[in-house]
């Protein structure tokens, strides 16, 4: 499904960045980003988010996550594969050995701790370039629907409510029976995530052969998810990324660290599917994708709006 959004994304690329499949011998998968322009701020945004994570945890802990989504979350305090954890999880099974530090759009210079405080221009920065590389995926995204190029953007306006998030993390040393971020889709539209060098672990999962890819970090290069929000606008055709950070044989005994941006539509959005020629009319045909059943409710064809599935998935996360 992903080749036929990079396929018309692609069409319209201007030549100071390119979409790049990998790996290449399963294209449905993955999206890169290369080329964005983002390497100065994110590196170093890591070095500020690397001495951040190395503070005391109670101090970490005077920042908690609010209902908001905005704050400190500590390890294991998220529940990111619900099923899994409920099912199969040993007493002595570790999951989403993780920590993260949540921004909002909304979040001001006096919400975060002294180091953040400190670098907080930095922050604004990469925050806001990250929002703006998403408005342009979406907008080619339109482009290559035929629909009106400003419809998803339209919708993921800068000043109004919405649950845009720039999420430091780290998963700290671990074994190898833990997991550092359990099986899970993310909530918004488009997910930009940068890794570092050497710092591998995040896998993603192939629907149509069953199996997970190792997504290894590349120089100059971000991934892109696809998130729910794009699964209901385009009824399912588009598949929300099935992804999670696994500790490898290689450096599960070192720290890792990693940093995402969400994209996520204004909470008034109503997720209806949009009206492309590419999409067919008879909504059985993307109907039977597990992931998107458990979302939305095909019984009544109720679209559901951006902020209550954004709730309604937080509320599972933290539950
Ligand atoms: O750490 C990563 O590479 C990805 C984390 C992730 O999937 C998430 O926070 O939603
Ligand atoms: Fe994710």
């Amino acid at each position: 499904m992903l080749n036929f959004i990079i396929r018309i994304m692609t069409r319209e690329l201007p030549t100071t960045f390119s979409l790049y499949l990998l790996p290449a011998d399963v294209p449905e998968i993955l999206t890169r980003l290369k080329s964005h322009g983002l390497n100065d701020l994110q590196s170093r945004m890591f070095t500020v988010a690397k001495e951040y994570f190395s503070l005391p945890r109670d101090e970490k802990l005077l920042y908690p996550i609010t209902k908001q989504n905005e704050g400190y979350i500590s390890l294991g305090q998220e529940k990111l594969d619900t099923a899994t954890q409920q099912n199969q999880a040993g007493p002595k099974l570790l999951i989403n050995q993780k920590e993260c530090y949540n921004i909002l759009k909304r979040t001001t210079k006096n919400d975060v701790p002294m180091v953040l405080r400190e670098n907080f221009p930095l922050l604004e920065e990469l925050r806001w370039r990250c929002y703006s590389l998403c408005m342009q995926l979406l907008k080619y995204l339109a482009t290559g629907f035929e629909i009106n190029e400003n419809y998803f953007t339209d919708n993921h306006d800068w000043s109004a409510d919405g649950g845009d998030l720039l999420q430091l993390l780290h998963n700290p040393p671990t074994d190898k029976t833990a997991i550092r971020a359990g099986m899970h889709s993310d909530y918004g539209s488009f997910t930009l995530v940068f890794q570092r060098e050497n710092e591998s672990g995040l896998q993603v999962f192939d629907h149509l052969q069953n199996e997970w890819y190792n997504v290894e970090p590349c120089e100059d290069m971000c991934v892109v998810n696809t998130g729910d929000m794009l699964e209901y606008w385009t009824n399912g055709f588009v598949k929300s990324t099935i992804h999670r950070v696994m500790p490898l044989i290689n450096n599960q005994e070192k720290d890792r660290y990693s940093i995402a941006f969400f994209s996520i539509a204004n909470n008034p959005t109503l997720l209806t599917p949009i009206k492309s020629k590419f999409l067919v009319k008879d909504y059985q045909m993307y109907q039977k994708d597990e992931h998107a059943k458990d979302i939305f409710d095909y019984e009544n064809r109720k679209s559901i709006t951006a902020g209550e599935h954004l709730q309604m998935r937080l509320n599972r996360t933290y539950k």
